[in-house]
C-alpha cells in the first residue's frame, strides 16, 4: 500500500493532474469509458444487486453522465482565479482566491449504488486537479471488478488507481497520509475513518446515513403520496441512503396509507412481486438476517414474506409502531416501512428534534406553511417536500449529512469544492513601503487611531480634522507615487 500510495503522490508532485486541459481530458475519457464499455458496467452493477440493466442506467449511469457534462460545461469558470474585495490596507495590491487541488484523495466508495457513489466523487476529484486511490466496496464484488479492470484502460494510470479488497486492505490503506478521504457508508464506520485521519490530520468527507422520516400531513392527496413514497421506499430494495425510513403520521391516516402503499406495490411490481424486474435483492446474508431481526414483535400490515436462498424481502409496512422497539433504533436500509402514529406536527417535530440528525427529510402536505415550519424546526441533511429521493439529482445542491449522518457534502460545484483549496493569494509590491510604516514597531497611541481610522472606520472626533487631512495627503501621495512607477 505504501508504495502504491507514494507512486501516486509522486504523479500528482509532477504537476500533470493540475492543467486544465488535461482535467477536462480525463473527464471526457471517463465519459467515453461509460458510453463505450455501457453494457459491461450495466452487467456488472445488475449482477451485484440483482437489478434491471434499465433501473441501472436511470439509477446510476445518467446522473455519473450528467455530472461529467456538467462538469465540463463548467470547470474552465470554476479554475479561474476570483479577485476579492478589498481594504484600504490593500487597495493597491492584487488580491484574489485561487482554488488547487489538495494532493493524493482516497475515496471510499459504497455498494448500494456501487458506480455512481464512487464514480461521482472521482468526477469532482478529477476536475479539482487531483491525484485519487479509488477503493470500491468489496461487498458489490462485480462493480469493484469492472472498474479495476476500464478505470486504467481510460483515465492516467499513475495519478488514479484502484485498490480493490475488505476491510483488512482499507485498514491498511487508511495508515497511510492523504490530503483528503472521502467515504460513504454507514456511520460506525465513518467514526473509523474519521479517527485513522487524524492521525495525519487529514480532513474527511463522510457521506454517512440514518433513519429519515417521512411526515404525512392530514391536508394532502394520499393517493399520489403513497405512490411517491413507495418509489423511494423499495427501490433498490430498500438499500438507499435517502430512502424515507419510516412514516410519522396521525393514528386515523394508517390504514389509507397501508391500503394506498398496497395498491401502489401491486401497480408497480405485479401481482409476484418476486417475477418482477423491477424489484431487487438484499445484498448479502448478513444484511438480509439483520433486516429479517427488524420484524421481530412487529404488527405486520401487509408484506413480510421472506426467502433466504433469494435473499428476497418483500416490501413491509408495518403499522402501530413503538418507538423503543428495534426497527426504530437502527436504519433499516431494507424494503420495511414502519408507522409510527403521532397527534400531531408539533409531536412530529419533536420526534424527530429528540433523535440524531438524519440524511434526509421529507414532508407532504398541501399546506406550504406547514413544510415550511418543517423545515424552520428541524435539522436534517437535506428535504424534499412533496416527494422524496429527487434533491439527491439536482447538482446544484451539495449533498450530505449534518449531524451523526455525516460532513461535508458533494455534486456538482461542491464536488469541486469539496476536492479543492480555496488559496487566498495577496501580490504586493515591495514600493510603497510609506504606508507600511503604521504597523512597524515602535507602536503609539496615533498608529493606533490610523488603525482605527482605516480598518474600522472609527475616529476620534478631536482629531478629525487633523486625520482627514493626512488621509488625503497620504492617498494623493500613494496615488502619485502608483502613477510614477
Ligand atoms: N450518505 C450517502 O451518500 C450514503 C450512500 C450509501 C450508503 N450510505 C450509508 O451506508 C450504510 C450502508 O453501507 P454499509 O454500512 O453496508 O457499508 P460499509 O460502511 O460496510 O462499507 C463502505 C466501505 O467501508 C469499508 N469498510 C467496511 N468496514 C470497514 C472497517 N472496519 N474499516 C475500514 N473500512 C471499512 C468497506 O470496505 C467499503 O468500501 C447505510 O448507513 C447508508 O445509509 C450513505
Ligand atoms: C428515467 C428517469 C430517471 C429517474 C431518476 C431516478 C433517480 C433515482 C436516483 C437514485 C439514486 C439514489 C442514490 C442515493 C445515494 C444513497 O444511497
Amino acid at each position: 500500500m505504501e508504495l502504491e500510495v507514494r507512486r501516486v503522490r509522486q504523479a500528482f508532485l509532477s504537476g500533470r493532474s493540475r492543467p486544465l486541459r488535461f482535467r477536462l481530458q480525463q473527464l471526457e475519457a471517463l465519459r467515453r469509458m461509460v458510453q463505450e464499455r455501457e453494457k459491461d458496467i450495466l452487467a456488472a452493477i445488475a449482477s451485484d444487486l440483482c437489478k434491471s440493466e434499465f433501473n441501472v442506467y436511470s439509477q446510476e449511469v445518467i446522473t455519473v453522465l450528467g455530472e461529467i457534462d456538467f462538469m465540463l460545461e463548467n470547470l474552465p469558470e470554476w479554475v479561474t482565479a476570483k479577485p476579492v474585495k478589498k481594504n484600504v490596507l490593500t487597495m493597491l495590491d492584487e488580491a484574489y482566491i485561487q482554488p488547487q487541488p489538495l494532493g493524493v484523495v482516497l475515496i471510499i466508495g459504497a455498494w448500494n449504488y456501487p458506480f455512481v457513489l464512487t464514480i461521482q466523487p472521482l468526477i469532482g476529484a478529477i476536475a479539482a486537479g487531483n491525484a485519487v486511490i479509488i477503493k470500491p466496496s468489496e461487498l458489490s464484488e462485480n462493480t469493484a471488478k469492472i472498474l479495476a479492470k476500464l478505470l486504467p484502460q481510460y483515465l492516467d494510470q499513475d495519478l488514479y488507481i484502484i485498490i480493490n479488497g475488505g476491510v483488512e486492505e482499507t485498514t491498511e490503506l487508511l495508515k497511510q497520509r492523504f490530503d483528503h478521504i472521502f467515504y460513504t457508508g454507514n456511520t460506525a464506520v465513518g467514526k473509523i475513518i474519521m479517527e485513522a485521519a487524524a492521525k495525519h490530520l487529514t480532513p474527511v468527507t463522510l457521506e454517512l446515513g440514518g433513519k429519515s422520516p417521512c411526515y404525512i400531513d392530514k391536508d394532502c392527496d394520499l393517493d399520489i403520496v403513497c405512490r411517491r413514497i413507495t418509489w423511494g421506499k423499495y427501490m433498490n430494495c430498500g438499500q438507499t441512503c435517502i430512502a424515507p425510513d419510516y412514516i410519522l403520521c396521525e393514528a386515523s391516516l394508517q390504514n389509507q396509507i397501508v391500503w394506498k402503499i398496497k395498491e401502489t406495490v401491486k401497480e408497480f411490481y405485479g401481482e409476484n412481486i418476486k417475477e418482477s424486474p423491477d424489484y431487487e435483492r438484499i445484498i448479502n446474508l448478513r444484511h438480509f438476517k439483520r433486516i429479517l431481526s427488524l420484524l421481530e414483535g412487529q404488527k405486520i400490515a401487509f408484506g413480510g414474506e421472506t426467502d433466504e436462498a433469494t435473499r428476497y424481502i418483500a416490501p413491509t409496512v408495518l403499522t402501530d409502531v413503538d418507538p423503543k422497539t428495534k426497527v426504530m433504533q437502527e436504519e433499516i436500509f431494507g424494503p420495511i416501512l414502519p408507522i409510527v402514529p403521532v397527534k400531531n406536527v408539533d409531536e412530529a417535530i419533536n420526534f424527530i428534534n429528540e433523535r440524531e440528525k438524519p440524511l434526509a427529510l421529507y414532508v407532504f402536505s398541501h399546506n406550504h406553511k406547514l413544510i415550511k415550519r418543517m423545515i424552520d424546526e428541524t435539522s436534517s441533511g437535506g428535504v424534499t417536500g412533496n416527494d422524496v429521493i429527487m434533491h439527491f439529482m439536482l447538482n446544484s445542491f451539495p449533498f450530505g449529512g449534518v449531524g451523526s449522518s455525516g460532513m461535508g457534502a458533494y455534486h456538482g460545484k461542491h464536488s469541486f469544492d469539496t476536492f479543492s483549496h480555496q488559496r487566498p493569494c495577496l501580490l504586493k509590491s515591495l514600493k510603497r513601503e510609506g504606508a507600511n510604516k503604521l504597523r512597524y514597531p515602535p507602536n503609539s497611541q496615533s498608529k493606533v487611531d490610523w488603525g482605527k481610522f482605516f480598518l474600522l472606520k472609527r475616529f476620534n472626533k478631536e482629531k478629525l480634522g487633523l486625520l482627514l487631512l493626512t488621509f488625503l495627503g497620504i492617498v494623493a501621495a500613494v496615488l502619485v507615487k502608483a502613477e510614477y512607477y
